[in-house]
């Protein structure tokens, strides 16, 4: 369950007052998500989703409503804020934040297919080419900073063997990135799993969550895509999902030499991102809830196998 902070139909009737959005007919809470409080709300003129935000930085909120709406106003399928009749998205209901937004359609893919991978890479390199214009600013919290500053909290977890691992990818990450400039910066998602996306059918109906969005090197928001995109069961590159995303993704925004040149070294980085987030949750901060928490171990696997295979050839640009 994800719904942390139960509501009243009242209570969200008289919330929705606030809004031109219709009159109040049913509240559901949402089973998926992890970190906050989701409902479908349906009103007679429309279907909606609420969100109470359970934790996190709250003064932080405005950037997601900034970045949301501005990606929407480029005609990317995301869920644009809805303001009130004041023009103002974030309100308090509960005691906590809250923002609505539109429901946008469709279902979180499995297993991709090749049209939905290609799908993905387009509307992906659609939004980094207008994303490296969104003025906002907001430093990726999961970068090579923080890989440095926290990974030896989970060391005691884990075996000796991976301890050496983590420490010697940590240190070849910082030699391969100081060997090059600055790489090309924008707005990212920050965790585009495919838990993260709606489909109907082929087509990409949405993309959602954006609460790890943040701005830095667009290039690290493509490797965590292909990290959970295109992996094989075995953690191995899937080649032609992998193909499939990068060909559509760089006909609407090609890589530069520094990007190529650093990808195998993000596609580990990406990797060693989630298996010491999942460590933290596991063993050091576990949530207050009794949510299974995701599995370390599945990006040990694709790390593991990012080391021994490298990446595959980049699609050439068309
Ligand atoms: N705008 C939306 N349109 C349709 N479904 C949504 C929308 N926002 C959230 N959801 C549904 O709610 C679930 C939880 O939302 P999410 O933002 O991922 O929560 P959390 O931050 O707690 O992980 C999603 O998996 C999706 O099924
Ligand atoms: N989708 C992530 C969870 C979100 O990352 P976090 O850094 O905010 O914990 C996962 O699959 O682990």
């Amino acid at each position: 369950m994800a719904v942390f902070t139960p509501l009243s139909d009242a209570q969200v009737a008289a919330f929705l007052e606030k809004f031109d959005v219709g009159s109040f007919v049913s509240l559901q809470g949402v089973a998926g998500g992890t970190e906050n409080s989701t409902f479908f709300v349906t009103t007679d003129r429309r279907e909606l989703v609420l969100t109470l935000f359970e934790q996190g930085e709250h003064e932080e909120l405005p950037f997601f409503v900034d970045l949301l709406d501005y990606l929407d106003e480029h005609r990317l399928p995301v869920p644009g804020t809805i303001h009130d009749r004041e023009g103002i998205a974030l309100h308090s209901l509960a005691g906590k934040p809250a923002l609505l937004f539109p429901r946008l359609p469709g279902k979180h893919p499995s297993a991709p297919n090749l049209a939905q991978c290609q799908a993905l890479g387009h509307t992906l390199g659609h939004l980094h080419a207008v994303s490296q214009h969104f003025p906002g600013h907001r430093p990726n919290p999961r970068d090579l900073h923080w890989l440095r500053a926290v990974h030896h909290k989970v060391l005691t977890y884990i075996s000796p063997d991976d301890q050496t691992l983590m420490k010697n990818e940590v240190d070849d990450f910082e030699s391969a990135f100081s060997q090059h400039g600055e790489l090309p910066q924008g707005a990212l998602h920050g965790d585009l799993f495919r838990d993260n996306t709606l489909f109907e059918g082929d087509q990409l109906g949405g993309i959602i969550d954006f609460y790890n969005g943040c701005t830095g090197d667009l290039l690290f928001d493509l490797a965590i895509v292909i990290n959970d995109w295109a992996s094989n069961e075995d953690g191995s590159l899937n080649a032609e999902r992998y193909t499939a995303i990068l060909g559509a993704y760089q006909a609407r925004r090609p890589l530069s030499a520094d990007e190529r040149a650093l990808w195998p070294t993000m596609l580990r980085m990406t990797a060693l991102r989630y298996w010491l987030s999942r460590l933290l949750v596991v063993y050091v901060d576990p949530p207050a809830h009794d949510l299974t928490p995701h599995d370390p171990e599945r990006f040990r696997t694709i790390l593991k196998a990012r080391i021994a295979f490298g990446a595959l050839p980049l699609p050439e640009v068309s």
